[in-house]
């Protein structure tokens, strides 16, 4: 089986670690980017090889993973449009949709179009993903075994919900970082060291996501289990509730699925 990565960056770093930890051979892996230090970094990781075009990477590859950026994709596909036979095509690029991808690939079909996360990099990503009618049963376990390399996936039968997955998962990471950044905020203030702040922020967000996995109880049951009557945790949730902190996460998540809308309409537009 041979694979090819278009775009060796962060997502590509993060998928081809997971993939050689899980047995994918790198000899079976290539790469191509533009970029002298992302390709002496991937080869020196994983030992696969890399190219810096298209022209030396093996053609028709059994998978090719597209990994460069949304605003990258048009010229980066241009080179290999209609030069795939029948590779299974798998894009993680935010907001581009899989017709403007076909188009783009001289008509291509075979293609499945995903969004991972960053998790990813520690094999505790989570990726939904959605298939083209003409991607087979092969080609589409032959997807879930690449991304099941880097943690869980979810398949999703309507490919305009793809826009949903990047606000929640894809887009997600960032928003936990950001609480760790506002509860390391909040520890200093009330005194802590950053080394303090840093494990009492990172340990609660850990301990209570794990919590959560592998609890039967709903989020908000686990919430009122640690909300005493007249206590602290009320306290801190009535000033929340009236700041819009859950509010502001939920507009947020819709403003990161209308910007992958928009992303895909003018990008894929040309
Ligand atoms: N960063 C994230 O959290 C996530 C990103 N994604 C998607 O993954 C894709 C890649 O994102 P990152 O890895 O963060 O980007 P990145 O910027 O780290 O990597 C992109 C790579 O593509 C290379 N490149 C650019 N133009 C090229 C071309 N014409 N030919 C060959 N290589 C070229 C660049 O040199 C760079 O190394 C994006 O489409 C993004 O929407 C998906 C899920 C999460
Ligand atoms: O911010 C972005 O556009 C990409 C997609 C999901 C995470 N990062």
């Amino acid at each position: 089986m041979k694979i090819v990565f278009l775009g060796g960056g962060n997502m590509a770093n993060a998928l081809i670690g997971g993939m050689v930890k899980q047995g994918f051979a790198a000899t079976d892996i290539d790469v191509i980017d533009l970029g002298a230090e992302a390709r002496a970094k991937l080869a020196a990781s994983y030992g696969v090889t890399c190219h810096a075009g298209a022209e030396t990477a093996p053609a028709s590859p059994d998978i090719l993973v597209l990994a460069v950026k949304p605003q990258q994709m048009k010229e980066a596909v241009a080179p290999l449009a209609g030069k795939l036979g029948n590779a299974l095509v798998i894009s993680i690029a935010a907001g581009l949709d899989m017709a403007a991808l076909s188009r783009w690939l001289g008509g291509h079909r075979t293609i499945v179009r995903c969004m991972p996360n960053t998790p990813a990099l520690i094999g505790a990503g989570i990726t939904g993903l959605c298939a083209r009618p003409e991607v087979s049963a092969e080609q589409r376990a032959a997807a879930d075994r690449v991304l099941k390399a880097v943690g869980t996936t979810v398949w999703i039968d309507d490919e305009a919900k793809i826009d949903g997955v990047t606000a929640i998962s894809g887009s997600g990471p960032a928003y936990v970082f950001l609480f760790i950044e506002a509860l390391q905020q909040a520890a200093a203030e009330l005194g802590f060291t950053p080394e303090q702040g840093r494990q009492l922020a990172i340990e609660t967000v850990h301990g209570a996501a794990a919590l959560a996995a592998l609890s039967s109880e709903p989020a908000s049951t686990l919430r009122e289990r640690v909300t005493s009557k007249g206590g602290t945790t009320e306290a801190a949730l009535k000033v929340m509730a009236e700041k819009g902190v859950k509010e502001g996460i939920v507009a947020g998540c819709k403003a990161a699925e209308a910007r992958g809308q928009e992303l895909g309409k003018i990008l894929g537009a040309g």
